[in-house]
């Protein structure tokens, strides 16, 4: 499960290799990859004419990662920043995380929220006369028929995690989480077992990982990349040329959406990570503090851009 955290793409393991040949590495990949902050002139330019759709991912781009899933909160600078974003632009949270908690971190009303790898996906809540939030907003679920086989190998997993220290088990409605970040490295092969021996009997579930996370989910061909494709349809941006799509992403399943604008030739992704590693994004930024900068340049390039309203 070594690789399933994010993978710098290191030189054999030779104990006398240079400590420069990483140095060069880390240059090169930022040569391809640049950083959205140095090229934000560029990004801003070629906005011109286009709307910008912003997508973030939750967690590692809106929060830092923590040990503990539940307390994965973003500051109040990040909710301000999105919620800047989101006052200008149409702006989605496309996460691995079930919708309803994902909305509780991030508490902006106006977004888009795609959760369980957007396979669940609700539009801007309105308010009713007497001021409870409606329902209309859900646009789409992808796998309702999956929900009794999720909640299933969820309790599978709770229970078979439990001889394992550090495990925990979050069901995330259309998909299940196991993390195994306070696991000891020497028990990830047994985490990895059980998740294998459970998913043998499902053969409607398939796995992917994450950043210390394994995760699953329905076969169906649904993830990140459908989602983005559904969310700019939706806002009417089929086949458009007057779009310019941004998101930004920490996570393996943010490649999905990242290969969809490169394979569309469509706007950009930006992965967050501080080492190289592969991907189909555009642009880097190293951490989430960066995302939250990024997000407000954009905010204070718009503004003046109407002349300071
Ligand atoms: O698509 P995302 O919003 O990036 O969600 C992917 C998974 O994120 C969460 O797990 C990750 O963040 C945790 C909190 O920082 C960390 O403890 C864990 O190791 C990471 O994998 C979330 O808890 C998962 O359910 C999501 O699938």
């Amino acid at each position: 499960m070594r690789a399933s955290s994010p993978t710098r793409t290191r030189p054999g393991n030779i104990s006398s290799l240079p400590e420069s040949d990483e140095e060069d590495e880390d240059s090169s990949w930022i040569a391809q990859h640049p950083s959205a902050l140095k090229m934000f002139e560029e990004i801003a330019e070629s906005s011109k004419g286009k709307r910008i759709v912003m997508f973030l991912d939750y967690d590692g781009t809106l929060s830092p990662i923590v040990e503990d899933p539940d307390r994965a909160y973003m500051t109040e600078e990040m909710r301000d920043a999105v919620k800047g974003v989101a006052r200008y632009f149409p702006t989605a949270i496309v996460t691995g995380r079930c919708q309803d908690k994902v909305r509780r971190f991030v508490k902006l009303s106006g977004l888009y929220y795609a959760g369980s790898h957007g396979m669940d996906i609700k539009g801007p809540s309105k308010k009713t006369k007497d001021n409870k939030n409606n329902n209309k907003g859900v646009l789409f679920q992808a796998a309702n028929e999956f929900l009794p086989m999720i909640d299933q190998v969820s309790k599978s997993l709770v229970e078979k995690m439990k001889d394992v220290v550090g495990a925990s088990v979050e069901n995330n409605k259309f998909c299940v989480s196991v993390h195994y970040r306070c696991v000891d490295q020497k028990d990830w092969g047994v985490v990895a077992e059980h998740v294998t021996s459970i998913l043998s009997e499902y053969p409607k579930l398939r796995l992917t990982q994450g950043r210390k996370v394994i995760e699953i989910r329905p076969t169906i061909k649904w993830d990140k990349g459908k989602a983005l494709e559904f969310l700019l349809e939706s806002l009417g941006f089929a086949d458009s040329n007057n779009v310019l799509p941004i998101y930004i992403g920490d996570d393996r399943t943010d490649e999905d959406a990242f290969k969809v604008l490169r394979e569309k030739g469509q706007g950009f992704g930006i992965v967050v990570s501080k080492v190289p590693k592969e991907t189909s994004a555009t642009y880097s930024l190293q951490e989430p503090s960066e995302v939250g900068e990024f997000l407000r340049r954009l905010v204070e390039w718009k503004q003046m851009s109407l002349g300071g309203r």
